[in-house]
């Protein structure tokens, strides 16, 4: 588990001071998957470096399993952040030592036997799928299989919390998928609370369970990804569907309808025809599938008769669907 209370961050001094965090408080049980979706800019990886206190927060607490890491000694801090795995963007692998090499790095700082590391680095490879790489060099490997030397070493001391900083920013579309695919099953297999910042939403609608949007250093919104996309009004839901073209509308025609998954799993489009006696022209958009569930954003064109179109229109008012109706009406 780990939880930020009020966390506050301000780099500089006198006019200098430049605020990277405000107030921010966020909680990530055993289990879950939470993103920090944010810009350039925005402050993620500040917050990342205060959730690991490589970055001391000016204002707040950060705990891990209850214990406030702020008021440990160095010593208990070098203990509790063994409890910490970190994955970085630029996988920070020492290139002088082996795949092997590096996985049993930080087992080598705890002090464990050769036998214990030998059996533990052996484990980790084949949980990642690069047994067969164990002797090669970091140059040897492609970004996919680098960043799976970087998940298989920050799980080396079997921590309860694992802290991702943008994991797959640097990889093709392909290897992003997988990389995400092993961190969901090794998340699920291992029981670990994962914090992630990223500014890609593929990475939140693959992975996240909870997310929280980071603007100018504040949380403007977080939840369950699942209720934020249900949510017409939500940031993650304008993030995920864009607003439409509204194009030259015939007037009174156009609707734009907001689809969570009970409206996907309805037949809409046969229910407008067969009830109202409308026809219906799909314009634009998308319905897609986020974590078991469908939402989507569809932008349509009714015609018939004026009164069809009106009863239609309130229809879909009535069924949540026409959130963004006035941009188009
Ligand atoms: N050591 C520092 N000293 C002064 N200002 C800093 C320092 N680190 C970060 N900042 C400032 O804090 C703000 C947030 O930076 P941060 O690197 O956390 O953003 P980010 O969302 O991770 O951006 P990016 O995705 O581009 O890495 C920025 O205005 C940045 O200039």
């Amino acid at each position: 588990m780990i939880e930020l209370r009020g966390v506050g961050k301000v780099f500089g001094h006198g006019g200098r001071r430049v605020t990277a965090l405000h107030d921010v408080s966020l909680h990530v049980p055993q289990g879950e998957v939470f993103g920090v979706l944010g810009r350039s800019g925005a402050g993620k990886s500040t917050l990342l470096r205060c959730a690991n206190l490589l970055e001391r927060p000016t204002t707040g607490e950060v705990r891990m399993a209850g214990q406030d890491l702020l008021s440990l000694s160095p010593g208990e801090l070098r203990q509790a952040r063994q409890g910490i795995g970190m994955i970085f963007q630029h996988f920070n692998l020492f290139a002088s030592r082996t795949v092997e090499g590096n996985v049993a790095y930080p087992l080598e700082v705890m002090g464990l036997s050769r036998e214990a590391i030998r059996a533990r680095v052996a484990e980790l490879l084949s949980r990642v799928g690069l047994s067969d790489k164990a002797r090669a060099y970091p140059a040897q490997l492609s970004g996919g299989q680098k960043q799976r030397v970087g998940i298989a070493r920050a799980l080396a001391p079997r921590p309860r919390v694992l802290l991702s900083d943008e994991a797959t920013s640097a990889l093709d579309p392909e290897t992003t998928r997988s990389v995400l695919a092993l961190l969901k099953d090794l998340q699920q297999q291992l029981g670990l609370a994962l914090l992630l910042i990223t500014h890609q939403l593929e990475v939140v609608k693959a992975l996240c369970g909870s997310v929280a949007v980071l603007e100018g250093g504040r949380l403007v919104e977080q939840g369950r990804v699942q209720e934020l996309l249900a949510t017409p009004e939500s940031r993650l839901r304008a993030l995920c569907f864009p607003p439409l073209s509204p194009q030259e509308a015939a007037v009174g025609q156009r609707v734009e309808l907001s689809l969570t998954d009970a409206h996907a799993r309805s037949p809409l489009i046969s229910t407008l025809a067969r009830r109202f006696d409308v026809d219906v022209l799909l314009l634009e958009g998308a319905v897609e599938r986020v974590g078991g569930a469908r939402v989507g954003r569809l932008l349509v064109e009714l015609h018939g008769a004026p009164g069809a179109i009106a009863d239609a229109r309130t229809f879909l008012r009535d069924q949540g669907l026409t959130a963004g109706e006035a941009a188009h009406g």
